[in-house]
């Protein structure tokens, strides 16, 4: 059994993201507890029965996330930090290396690191310091870049993160990465490749841009589990207002380190596929490279230390030429910049001008509910599914626009998410819209759904109000219902009409419920509420029929 899913995702020319995830058995670990095991076909020799026994493969993966900080300006300088900005417009002297210019810290960027440290559960290092790490490359002017190598802004945090699992993917489960470090870092300039010139122009707007790096241990097993703990991060930092981190924009840039072992034995060696700026992607390319080095080794070859880049369109890794080999980056400290020391209550200097110090507690004291926080409270508060509140926090702005929703109708959490996650979510996909972009606001989903509620139309007669609704006329839904005649028909005497009808011209159906079969009564209600174009009171129609067919 083992061996052939190993055959098929070995055979099968793209990886799924899932046919890994799917192999790994177990909750949630640390890394004492190795990652669960991926079927292999490493010949072990012959047990008792005769058949080959098969060694499992173990994958590793250990991300490091890059983190653009929202701040206005730059890490060391005062140059403005603006996204698709005209080439080379925002760069000081400092960001272009003049000699003679000097650093000088952004205080926002020391509180987004330490209030993101702090979100993720971190110890956060009253004394840290600077270095440079020298490499050579076009987009840095200085030939170094200021990074926090020997002593980061904060370490030893965790994030915790739930992902679908099961074969229906119906179960959810939380694990938890150690978060090894988060280390403020200034960002590279950006090279431009002109092939029709063969140039390559340099775009320095970037350059200096504050960055955090999470370092995350090698604590995940595939890329499913790393996509999910990367869309958590997002939403965390996103939730801080640290990083807009939108990952189209380059604000969210992932390094996936993989390595696969046999359970028991050292990690195996690990190849780095850098900058990866999607989530689907990312877990895509974390399957590719398991299944690659598995295949690798299997066919006795050797995995190398390596920097890969992901080609989505080919949909596998290939190496990176420029970062060929191990790289001596010749680290020293900064010796323009001084150890960043922060301060808590504790440790806070008498007649301190607040201007001048970071303090930890008082950012503590400030940090908003974490996404893990306030889906807890949006399952004790309306009742809805834990899943449920994992979609209304995944899509940008849908808690807002449900909880806006509830607040201005009678209909019952419980129901309102239904027409939100399956309605308005379904909609807006197929149209490929985000929520802010919904033809349809808040107010008038809720004053539909109180028409609903106060049973003045039935529920299909609420979904044409919703189709005129997304044409975005400016017409209420009461308008709608009211043009187009749709109120709820609970008029005894002319219900009891149409079904006679029906009842009439549908003598096989009838005799079908007679004989025992009550399905067929849904037939018939269905055929009313055609006739009515869907404004007969369901719950009318369905008393007249079976008071009828009782007779
Ligand atoms: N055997 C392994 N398999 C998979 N991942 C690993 C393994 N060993 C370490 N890692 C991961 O590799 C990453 C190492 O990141 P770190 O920033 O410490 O070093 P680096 O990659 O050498 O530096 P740079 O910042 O220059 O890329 C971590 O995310 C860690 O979890
Ligand atoms: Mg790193
Ligand atoms: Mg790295």
């Amino acid at each position: 059994m083992a061996a052939s899913i190993l055959r098929r995702s070995l055979l099968a020319p793209r990886c799924r993201a899932g046919d890994v995830a799917a192999l790994h058995s177990g909750p949630s670990r640390r890394r004492a507890q190795a990652p669960g095991p991926i079927a292999s076909g490493r010949r072990m020799g012959k047990s008792p029965a005769g058949e080959r026994s098969v060694a499992p493969w173990v994958a590793v993966v250990g991300l490091e996330i890059h983190a653009q900080i929202s701040s206005n300006s730059k890490l060391f300088s005062g140059s403005q930090v603006q996204f698709a900005a005209p080439p080379n417009s925002l760069v000081s002297f400092f960001d272009a290396s003049l000699p003679g210019t000097l650093p000088a810290l952004n205080r926002r960027c020391v509180e987004a690191a330490v209030m993101t440290g702090l979100a993720l559960n971190c110890s956060i290092n009253k004394k840290s310091l600077f270095d440079r790490k020298h490499y050579f490359y076009a987009d840095l002017p200085a030939g170094y870049q200021i990074t926090q190598q020997r002593l980061p802004v904060a370490v030893n945090g965790s994030l915790s993160y739930s992902l679908c699992v099961g074969g229906k993917k119906n179960q959810m489960v939380t694990r938890t990465v150690r978060i090894k470090q988060i280390q403020l870092e200034q960002d590279s300039g950006k090279s431009l490749h002109d092939d029709t010139r063969s140039q390559t122009l340099i775009d320095l707007n970037r350059a200096g841009v504050g960055l955090m790096e999470v370092v995350m241990e090698p604590d995940m097993s595939s890329g499913e589990e790393a996509a999910a703990a990367v869309r958590e991060l997002q939403l965390i930092l996103q939730t801080l207002g640290s990083s807009q981190a939108i990952m189209a924009e380059g604000q969210l840039r992932v390094d996936a380190n993989v390595s696969v072992h046999h359970p028991g034995e050292a990690l195996g060696v690990r190849t780095e596929v850098k900058n990866i700026n999607s989530a689907r992607f990312l877990a895509r390319a974390i399957d590719y490279e398991i299944q690659r080095q598995i295949k690798e080794l299997e066919n006795g070859g050797t995995v190398i230390n390596e920097t890969r880049a992901f080609d989505y369109k080919l949909g596998c890794t290939i190496p990176m030429r420029d970062k060929e080999g191990k790289q001596d980056y010749r680290f020293m400290p900064e010796p323009n910049l001084p150890p960043l020391i922060l301060c808590d209550n504790k440790s806070l200097p008498a007649n301190t001008n607040h201007q001048h110090v970071v303090n930890i507690d008082w950012i503590r004291e400030r940090l908003p509910d974490l996404p893990s926080v306030r889906r807890v409270k949006l399952v004790e508060q309306y009742g809805i599914l834990p899943e449920h509140s994992f979609t209304l926090l995944n899509e940008d702005g849908l808690m807002e626009f449900f909880e806006n929703v509830v607040r201005q109708t009678q209909m019952n959490p419980k129901k309102v998410i239904g027409w939100i996650l399956n309605v308005m979510l379904g909609y807006l996909k197929q149209h490929n819209l985000t929520v802010q972009e919904s033809p349809v606001s808040s107010l008038f989903l809720a004053d539909l759904l109180n028409l609903l509620e106060r049973g003045t139309i039935s529920s299909s007669a609420a979904k044409q109000v919703l189709e005129e609704l997304w044409k975005a006329e400016g017409k209420t839904p009461l308008q709608i219902v009211e043009e187009k005649k749709l109120e709820l028909i609970q008029d005894q005497q002319e219900l009891e009409q149409i079904c006679q009808a029906v009842v009439e011209g549908h003598q096989e159906e009838v005799m079908e419920i007679k004989k025992g079969n009550p399905k067929v009564l849904n037939k018939l209600i269905g055929l009313v509420q055609r006739t009515t174009r869907g404004r007969a009171d369901p719950v009318l129609v369905k008393q007249i029929l079976e008071k009828r067919l009782s007779q």
